[in-house]
């Protein structure tokens, strides 16, 4: 199934066409991009906009609509009042999803009118933001209960046939009106960037009303798409992540891959790693781009004159080594794996030989509130190891306390660059 993207080109990669292309494939249909305007603008600000000529614009939807079967068409930013009215009688007998972009989040026009928003609104799929619901119903918008009269003034005064106004700029709840009832879409506030929410998410509704689901399904199905997108954004890109899914599950992938390899290379060290394994065990840790940590579970125990995992590498298998490895990666990102191995002096000193940065915390000096608070004491330590040595550790130790057993963590970019790290220091 096709889903035609009617947007403008935002130069900073973030939001409009290039957001709208992707989410429509990473959701698995196929877009048909159409231009209506170039923008220059990055994540901080727009610099300015043209528009193209209507013409221009309405060629582009001829040129495909007899050609593809289209579900559903997402009209993003129009840019001026001719382009609406183009756009209007090209995409009539469409199902449309209209996100009625006026402003960017930093505040530039992206319009030149509220009235030529309007022209596109009867019988549409309607999803503004709080301002732009305020500025289409006349309405101020304080509160939930506000979005709702706000819904229900643009769907029975403007002629939409469904609204759905978007949280982001409030409590995170949506709120749904269609076919005269009003619909609450909970949410709450998720850490990462969020330039480009408002396309991704009226993307993803057209996209899942291309596949036929009922509204309130798609609201909820796009809502959820649009926070993980905010969850596995990036650093680079100051945007949110349509490709987040896709991204993860092959990272996720990749990384058991990789463990499983390192594992197994560990393996062959069992001799000579049997008396540097602790009575709690030894785990190994590595951590995807998107810090989600997989390990080995039931940890790797001594077995004999050797070593054996006992069970596979999984998912979150090690609360301990994924405290220490993303307490870690707060400050060094590069760093990826985590070894556990027992404390003893000349393991340390032959770190130290072999020019490795060595780095501990005392867990005497930990403080009062720390040792009270459940599981701080790893996040507290390793944050004081990182300062102690003021550059990238590669391994931190600290001599125990009462009940805990001394202990090595040692640090890689890869699980194989720990695993070198563990055959030197186990090496006679
Ligand atoms: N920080 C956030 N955490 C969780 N959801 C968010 C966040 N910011 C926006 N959203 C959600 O993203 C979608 C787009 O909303 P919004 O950001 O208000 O649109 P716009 O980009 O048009 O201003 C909505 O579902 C909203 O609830
Ligand atoms: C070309 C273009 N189209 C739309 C927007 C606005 O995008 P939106 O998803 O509403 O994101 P924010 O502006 O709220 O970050 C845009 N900036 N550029």
């Amino acid at each position: 199934m096709a889903v035609l993207i009617v947007a403008g080109l935002d130069t900073g990669g973030g939001a409009g066409l290039k957001a709208d292309i992707e989410t429509v494939s990473a959701l698995g249909e196929h877009p048909l991009p159409v231009l209506t305007s170039v923008t220059y603008q990055n994540p901080s600000e727009v610099r300015g906009y043209h528009t193209l000529p209507p013409e221009v614009v309405r060629e582009q939807i001829r040129a495909v609509r007899g050609s593809f079967k289209i579900g559903a068409v997402k009209i993003g930013m129009l840019g001026s009042r001719e382009i609406a009215e183009a756009v209007k009688q090209e995409t009539e007998g469409l199902t449309r999803v209209l996100d009625p972009v006026m402003e960017s989040s930093t505040g530039a026009k992206l319009v030149d009118s509220v009235e030529s928003v309007k022209v596109l609104i009867l019988g549409s799929i309607v999803t503004p933001n709080v301002p732009e619901a305020e500025a289409l119903s006349g309405l101020k918008i304080r509160s939930i209960e506000e979005m709702k009269e706000a819904a229900k003034v643009i769907a029975e005064e403007l002629g939409a046939e469904a609204v759905v106004i978007k949280g982001g700029h409030l409590s995170y709840t949506d709120v749904l009106y269609w076919k005269g009832k009003l619909y609450e879409f909970p949410g709450e506030r998720v850490e990462g960037f969020t330039h480009g929410t408002g396309c991704v998410f009226s993307s993803a509704l057209a996209v899942f009303l291309a596949k036929g689901f009922e509204l309130p399904e798609t609201v909820e199905r796009a809502k959820r798409f649009v926070e993980g997108s905010i969850r596995f954004s990036k650093a680079e890109a100051r945007a949110v992540n349509p490709l987040w899914e896709l991204e993860r599950d092959a990272h996720r992938w990749r990384a058991k891959g990789e463990l499983e390899e390192a594992v197994k290379e560990l393996m062959e060290l069992g001799e000579k790693l049997n008396p540097h394994v602790p009575e709690v065990g030894t785990n190994f840790a590595l951590a995807t781009p998107f810090s989600e940590v997989f390990a080995v579970k039931g940890r790797i125990v001594r077995y004999g004159g050797t070593i054996k995992p006992v069970g596979p590498v999984e998912f979150n298998a090690s609360d301990h080594l994924r405290r220490a490895l993303l307490k870690m990666r707060e400050f060094y990102p590069e760093v990826r794996a985590v070894l556990n191995l027992r404390y003893s002096e000349e393991l340390v000193e032959k770190a130290k030989k072999l020019g490795l940065v060595v780095s501990f915390y005392d867990r005497r000096e930990e403080p009062e509130d720390v040792k009270r608070a459940e599981k701080g004491t790893m996040e507290w330590g390793i944050e004081s190891a990182v300062k102690r040595v003021g550059k990238r550790p590669d391994l931190i130790y600290h001599l125990g306390d009462w009940g805990k057993e001394p202990m090595v963590l040692i640090f890689g970019r890869s699980a194989m660059e720990v695993v070198e790290r563990v055959r030197a220091l186990s090496s006679r």
